[in-house]
């Protein structure tokens, strides 16, 4: 597999100034450069690393962390069409359900783009709670950039899956190179960041989320066990069991880890709850939300005011 990421600049349109020339982050292993416009490779993990100060996990190279926004894809990925069907999510055909609701997210993300200020969102939630998924839609409509920390780590490790990087070395090694992943990304600005289901358990990465508003995909066990037995277990190295039925093993180890996990969740600054969508739109049932109904509660002006308070603490949407 080839290391690096594909970058490609986009016009901002919101913000400060650009800078030209870029700036490093203390260790470099990511490359987002040349806001003027020219498309960038950059050397991640192993190889083909052009330049920065290299870390024990790669080398994340900020370009611009406080002006133009930047696209950023796997090399070969293809760009988020958030108007367009994808995949069919709970029987929804589309990630949104009409184009009000798609005019409606783009609204009510304008309006906290003025709020954020250029601070990176951090998704954070059990395995296959939706943050990848939200995480892009959200970092489309706020022309931001989308990172997935879990992706980082293999590209910075040089390895093509967190399953195989628990497997040749530990889940200790993963949760070392998943920190300073994360550190690196802190020190960037207008990221929308799908962090890993168990990055919550460490303080220190509190610390550089806390640079950034988080927000908790919180999720039915019911509803993310369904998801993920229809996916399978072999990416999730937590859940992947060689036996049983994918739904009840699934269901049987997020109990586990949510138990373990305890409150960590809810150290995020925003916690929106599917169950509590679902009751607003008086279904009760979170499968019949569509990524775009969550990415709306993500915008909501109401989360905005958080920042207007020097204080503030966990609020329910
Ligand atoms: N609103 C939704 N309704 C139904 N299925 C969804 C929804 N959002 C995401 N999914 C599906 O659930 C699975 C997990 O989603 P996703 O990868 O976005 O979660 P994640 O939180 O990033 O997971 P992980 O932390 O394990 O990488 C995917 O198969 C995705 O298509
Ligand atoms: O919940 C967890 O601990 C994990 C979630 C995934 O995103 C990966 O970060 C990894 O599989 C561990």
């Amino acid at each position: 597999m080839e290391a690096g990421l594909a970058l490609q600049t986009r016009a901002a349109g919101f913000g400060s100034g650009r800078r030209r020339g870029g700036l490093q982050s203390p260790i470099g292993s990511l490359r987002v450069a040349d806001p003027a416009g020219a498309a960038v490779a950059a050397g991640f993990g192993s190889g083909r690393r052009r330049g920065g100060l290299q870390s024990p996990i790669g080398s994340l190279r900020v370009a611009d962390p406080a002006g133009a926004a930047v696209a950023v894809r796997a090399r070969g990925s293809k760009p988020v069409a958030p108007l367009r069907a994808k995949k069919s999510f709970g029987g929804h055909e589309n990630l949104h359900n009409s184009v009000d609701e798609a005019l409606l997210l783009k609204r009510k993300s304008e309006e906290v783009l003025f709020y954020l200020n250029g601070r990176c969102i951090y998704l954070v939630g059990m395995m296959g709670s939706g943050k990848s998924t939200v995480g892009k839609i959200m970092s489309e409509v706020l022309g931001y950039s989308f990172f997935d920390s879990d992706k980082l780590v293999e590209q910075a490790v040089g390895m093509p899956s967190v399953a195989q990087i628990f497997k040749v070395h530990s889940e200790a090694f993963f949760r070392d190179n998943e920190s300073s992943v994360l550190r690196d990304l802190s020190s960037m600005q207008r990221l929308v960041v799908a962090t890993g289901g168990g990055a919550v358990i460490r303080p220190v990465n509190w610390k550089y989320m806390k640079k950034g508003l988080s927000v908790w995909l919180d999720v039915p066990l019911d509803a993310l066990a369904r998801r993920i037995a229809k996916v399978g277990t072999a990416s999730r190295p937590l859940l992947d069991q060689p036996s049983g039925d994918p739904y009840t093993m699934a269901f049987s180890k997020l109990s586990m880890l949510a138990e373990q996990r305890g409150d960590a969740y809810a150290n995020a600054d925003v916690r929106v709850s599917l169950e509590e969508i679902a009751s607003k739109q008086g279904h009760h049932d979170v499968s019949k939300l569509t990524p775009t109904d969550i990415a709306i509660e993500v915008s909501l002006p109401r989360i905005s005011f958080l920042f207007l308070r020097t204080n503030y603490h966990q609020t329910a949407f």
